[in-house]
């Protein structure tokens, strides 16, 4: 069993319960309900802004503890004044220690478009999504059947949230469907989670026009988002590099600085 499979099987029984604890009624009384979503589509193409969605990530499988005890609100707050595109909000409690109030804690502090970081298998999740204050849902491919996408990236349109549709390979492009936003190449392995830039640089050429191009995970130099770019990347997703500092909102920041660098460098040297 891989690591995704592990955490769809636990996702399952955790819905289950959620569905009890918080009906439909409950969520759909939410202020987030009736707050128009923000384009994350928009946002990343805003060319005074970097194109990364910055991840408040607290754990992970392949990592353990990353920054256990950091807070949303400082680091959200500083990602987005160091120039960051989007949040991306682990919300998964089993696996990532994030949680809900997390996600709801950004929004309260931020006026872009935020990332629900889960893993969903079922529309109750998409109801959630939008009661805590996101923007934009996650539908990880490799999860999915491709009639499952077509279904939940509907119910997310329905109800004003964009979605950004994860892929490991290629092939699982043919999963795509017209309510798909944003396509993202995930660099980690789930196999072993080494990671590599070149999974979406393999990718790009399978990927329609229509959809903006992100590439996640394993990011850690600014090097790769001046690669990936010129490859035709416009969003790049950041978590544990950030994380991992004791203050990954200046992590952020130097990142952003030195991303400039490079351009303004390599603009010098072509005129
Ligand atoms: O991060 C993991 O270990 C992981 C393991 C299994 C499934 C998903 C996992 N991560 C979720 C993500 O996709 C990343 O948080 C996101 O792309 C940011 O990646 P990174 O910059 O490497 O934190």
């Amino acid at each position: 069993m891989n690591i995704l499979d592990k955490i769809v099987a636990h996702k399952k029984g955790e819905v289950a319960k959620r569905k009890e604890l918080y009906p439909v009624k409950l969520l759909e009384q939410s202020i987030y309900f009736d707050t128009p979503a923000v384009s994350m589509r928009e946002y990343i193409r805003r060319p005074d802004l970097s194109g990364i969605i910055a991840e408040f990530k607290r754990r992970s499988p392949s990592k353990g503890d990353i920054n256990p005890y950091a807070s949303v609100e400082r680091v959200t707050i500083g990602y987005m004044q160091a120039g960051a595109s989007a949040l991306s909000v682990l919300t998964d409690e089993h696996f990532f220690g994030g949680k809900n109030a997390d996600l709801t804690e950004a929004r309260k502090n931020n006026f872009c478009p935020i990332l629900r970081k889960d893993f969903i298998i079922d529309e109750y999740q998409i109801i959630e999504a939008r009661s805590i204050g996101a923007d934009v849902i996650l539908l990880i491919a490799e999860c999915l059947t491709a009639a499952e996408v077509k279904a939940l990236s509907a119910t997310a349109h329905e109800l004003g949230l964009e979605v950004l549709m994860e892929v490991h390979s290629p092939d699982q492009l043919e999963k795509l469907s017209e309510h798909i936003d944003l396509v993202g190449v995930n660099n980690r392995n789930l196999k072993d989670f080494t990671v590599s830039i070149q999974h979406s640089i393999d990718a790009l050429p399978a990927i329609p026009d229509q959809v903006v191009k992100i590439s996640e995970s394993g990011i850690n130099d600014p090097r790769s988002i001046v690669e990936l770019k010129e490859a035709g990347f416009e969003g790049f997703l950041i978590g544990e590099y950030f994380m991992q500092a004791d203050e990954p909102e200046l992590r952020a920041r130097e990142f952003v600085q030195r991303i400039r660098k490079l351009e303004e460098l390599s603009k010098n040297a072509i005129t």
